[in-house]
């Protein structure tokens, strides 16, 4: 029986001899390579706390003591360490564990996470709780140096900072000097002052051999530098940045010493005051293609264990994301304009091939969607065309930026938004299910998305020659395959386009939409209903022109798209037939209900949240045949 074999709980694990844990570690590394390598997942993050999690599990008291694994994408261990062994296998798989931590799937997880960052206000939170429950029990915050980019990390370290020096708090920094992508800005030179430190420590020694051998003064000077040893270290090291939060700060130490890290964590335990401990590791620790290629096995798919070669299924057909990457270069050829903003997802949003053939019109802000929109509308106004490439998820972090700063003057900001819609695997936190509702209700905002990779490329081109804010939305994955045309028009603004004729059923589709809006219009045809398709390509400006006199002639519609139908493309739809005082038409909204999507397989959560083309025949099926019945009726 493997170590790993017996914990069924943290109390397990407390079992076992220290001198045990690398072998546990080694277990749990081999079993998350190879879950992963089946179901996808984060790997390099996940391997690069191994020891992490076994410390702390076997240092803390889960549940009573709480741990925040910020994003949760490096929570893997901490699973396996807290009864969820059994079940690991079904990883990210539908039904299965969540690919992060979530309060509903285990006591043991304390947050649900997801979207980065949260892990020290949360932990203050609940610390703040703690200490007017009078209960004791620590709250740990374990945070990556690429989740320290963003802004609301701050605001936590700042409010704790100034709060009771009582707070239980320990903020744990997991520097592996990597975001996704190398991680970006001031912060991240920062942090690496931590490899000079080890230098300084050396010369540190050198120079009190040098101070004792001077003679006279020698002594006096030797104990003075002592004196002042600990100021002098935590001005070197980025202890000088927390410690100015009023942090308790340890540090740097490694992160794969098991010994090291437990016997710290059990020092620390004892304190109660705000601690930081800075813990340097290794994305992919222990994995020799991942230590290799940390980027590529951040967010991996499946892939072979003995070579870590990626394993497809032979599809060839281009993703959007490549698409649109593309089209940035591209376009960004023949204009200096066009800047490209990321925020910490270069390879994710397809602008890694802009960065490297614009360097100096390429940013990557970081974790801070709010800060890389603003930023975008401050190049602007110095008359720049700003492509901001945020997933749909993350921009719903910046939707005041997006309206402050962005709409109120009418800036001229271009969004493209990837994920939009059911992203799959990554569940509950990431789909982009949301974005049609949040942009439309925005004076100014333009929301397009498109029916195909082509039109995503039409739609660049017409974004870039709007004179406002734009949006553009597109899925995560492959698109349909059609011939792409590289120097295309842009749009008429505002125009729908009219896919096929019937007078029995109106179907009107946005974005990805369309494509099951015409499979289920050719089964429908098939039982002898014949439904005109409308691509209605943009949400706002909608096409009443279009679609009012065509609600008129075929008053059984339907609406589809990949959002929540609160407040979407279908609540357009039904809002400008109620202003165009268009009456006498029946109307389904196929979208997303009040609820939220978990995890599993894009087609398999399509068709359970019932937004595919079978939702749609459904739907039109029940509309038509009370429409023959009022014809049978009326017969009688
Ligand atoms: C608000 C938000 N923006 C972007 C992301 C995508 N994302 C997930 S993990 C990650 C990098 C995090 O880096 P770090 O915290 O250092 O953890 P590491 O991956 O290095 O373990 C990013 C950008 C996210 N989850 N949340
Ligand atoms: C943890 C996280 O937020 C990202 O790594 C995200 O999972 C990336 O998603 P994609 O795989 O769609 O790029
Ligand atoms: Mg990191």
């Amino acid at each position: 029986m493997s170590l790993l074999e017996k914990i069924d709980s943290p109390a397990d694990l407390k079992r076992l001899k220290r001198s045990e844990l690398p072998k546990l570690a080694g277990e749990i590394r081999r079993t998350i390579v190879d879950v992963v390598s089946r179901n996808g997942g984060h790997l390099a993050s996940s391997l690069g706390a191994v020891e992490l999690s076994i410390a702390l599990h076997y240092v803390f008291e889960t549940p009573a003591d709480k741990i925040i694994w910020d994003v949760g994408h490096q929570s893997y261990a901490h699973k396996l360490l807290t009864g969820r062994r059994d079940r690991f296998p079904s990883l990210r798989q539908h039904d299965g564990l969540c690919g992060f931590t979530r309060i509903s799937e285990s006591e043991h997880d304390a947050f649900t996470t997801g979207h980065s960052s949260t892990s020290i206000s949360a932990g203050l939170g609940m610390a703040c709780g703690k200490r007017l429950k009078k209960e004791s029990e620590k709250v740990i915050s374990v945070i990556g140096d690429g989740s320290m980019t963003a802004g609301i990390a701050y605001e936590g370290l700042n409010q704790a900072g100034g709060l009771h020096k009582d707070e239980n708090l320990l903020v744990i920094l997991n520097d592996n000097d990597m975001s996704i992508s190398p991680n970006v800005g001031a912060l991240s030179s920062f942090l690496s002052r931590t490899l000079s430190a080890k230098y300084l420590q050396g010369f540190r020694k050198e120079l009190g051999e040098f101070l004792k051998s001077l003679p006279r003064i020698g002594d006096d000077m030797y104990k003075f530098a002592k004196r002042s040893e600990e100021s002098f270290k935590t001005f070197v090291t980025p202890g000088m940045l927390f410690e100015a939060f009023n942090f308790d700060y340890f540090g740097p130490i490694n992160g794969h010493n098991l010994n090291h890290l437990i016997d710290i964590l059990q020092n620390i335990r004892e304190l109660s005051e705000p601690v930081l401990l800075h813990v340097t590791s290794k994305k992919g620790k222990g994995y020799a293609p991942a230590e290799k290629n940390p980027v590529y096995f951040h967010g991996v798919g499946c892939f072979e264990v003995e070579t870590g070669v990626c394993v497809r299924k032979g599809v060839s057909v281009p993703t959007y994301t490549n698409v649109f990457g593309d089209a940035m270069v591209a376009l960004g050829a023949s204009d200096d304009n066009i800047i490209a903003v990321t925020a910490a997802m270069p390879e994710g949003t397809g602008l890694a091939k802009f960065a490297a053939a614009y360097p100096d019109r390429f940013f990557d802000v970081g974790i801070a969607e709010q800060h890389g929109v603003t930023f975008a509308a401050g190049m602007a106004t110095e008359g720049f065309k700003p492509v901001v490439a945020i997933y749909s998820t993350f921009l719903q972090r910046a939707y005041d930026q997006i309206l402050h700063d962005v709409c109120i003057e009418s800036i001229p900001v271009i969004f493209a938004i990837d994920r939009g819609g059911i992203v799959g695997e990554d569940g509950a936190t990431h789909h982009g299910l949301f974005d049609l509702s949040y942009l439309r209700s925005l004076p100014n905002m333009v929301v397009m998305a498109p029916k195909d990779e082509n039109e995503l490329y039409r739609m660049l081109v017409t974004a870039l020659k709007h004179d406002g804010p734009i949006a553009l939305r597109y899925p995560r994955g492959s698109a349909v395959g059609v011939p792409l045309d590289t120097s295309p028009l842009p749009l008429p603004m505002g125009k729908g386009e009219v896919l096929t004729d019937g007078d029995d059923l109106l179907i009107l589709a946005i974005g990805s939409s369309v494509r099951e809006a015409l499979e289920a219009r050719s089964a429908l045809s098939d039982e002898g209903i014949l439904a005109t398709v409308i691509n209605c390509r943009f949400v706002k400006p909608l096409d009443m022109a279009l679609i009012g006199p065509l609600v008129e002639r075929i008053p059984r519609v339907i609406t589809v798209e990949e959002n929540v139908r609160q407040g979407g493309f279908g609540s357009a739809v039904l809002e400008g037939l109620n202003d165009a005082e268009v009456t006498g038409f029946r109307l389904r909204r196929i979208g997303v209900r009040d609820t939220f999507v978990e995890h599993g397989p894009q087609k398999a959560l399509r068709s359970q949240y019932e937004v595919d083309a079978q939702a749609i025949i459904r739907a039109a099926e029940t509309m038509t045949d009370s429409m023959n019945d009022k014809k049978a009726a009326s017969c009688v």
